[in-house]
């Protein structure tokens, strides 16, 4: 495969994965929507530093090699399920407090620099993530593929996840879509909640059943 069909490919895989909605979709547009467009972009760098680390783990070869240790992808999906878990009856709480509260500055000390954080950890935990980077994205850096090009890949993973996820949080934010997201915000955080104590019990009982 010569190099532009290469990075061809990586870029038609890893496209579709940013563009589908998911755990980490749901975080940049809520804090979009809900802190304002710098807190978007935060958590949007902090999903691309994941992007990052995930493919050049891929790249390296460690991906398919986790796909050997089962233990390694138990361990994983244990500590994605019990995150996204937490994340979910969080949200679900949020829903019960008081409106001003939900919205409050009074603990939201530095949302923007926690944002960043909360996107690196929901990408390195992200199960779509986990499964793409270690096996179908893993599987195609054979032996034959030369470090240069294994470069190009992760540069152009990374270069994709911040023009998929900043698009996502300039869009997020957006007043009229940022108005119509506040005048229903308990109910679509009690959704998003629900939808992430689902997905993160299910990959626990994965993990543990592994
Ligand atoms: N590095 C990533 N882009 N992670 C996978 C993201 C998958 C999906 N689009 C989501 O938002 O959850």
């Amino acid at each position: 495969m010569n190099s532009s069909v290469f990075l061809g490919t990586v870029a038609a895989m890893y496209t579709p994965l940013v563009l589908s909605p998911g755990p980490c979709a749901l975080l940049v547009s809520r804090a979009s929507m809900v802190e304002g467009r710098h807190t978007g972009m935060q958590a949007a760098l902090g999903i691309t530093t994941g992007a990052f680390l995930w493919s050049a783990l891929a790249a390296a070869g460690v991906g398919v090699m986790l796909g050997q240790w089962p233990g390694v992808i138990a361990a994983l999906q244990c500590a994605g399920g019990a995150y996204l878990g937490w994340m979910g009856v969080a949200l679900v709480r949020s829903v019960q407090r008081p409106a001003q509260e939900v919205n409050g500055d009074g603990h939201e000390t530095a949302p923007a620099q926690r944002a960043y954080w909360r996107g690196l950890a929901t990408c390195m935990t992200n199960p779509q993530a986990l499964v793409f980077f270690s096996s179908l994205f893993g599987a195609l850096f054979t032996a034959e593929v030369s470090p240069l090009l294994r470069l190009a890949s992760v540069l152009t993973v990374v270069g994709i996840a911040l023009v998929g996820y900043l698009g996502q949080a300039a869009l997020f934010a957006f007043p009229p879509l940022q108005r119509r997201y506040q005048a229903s915000q308990r109910y679509l955080d009690g959704v998003c909640g629900v939808v992430f104590l689902l997905l993160g019990g299910r990959l626990l009982l994965q993990g543990l059943a592994a």
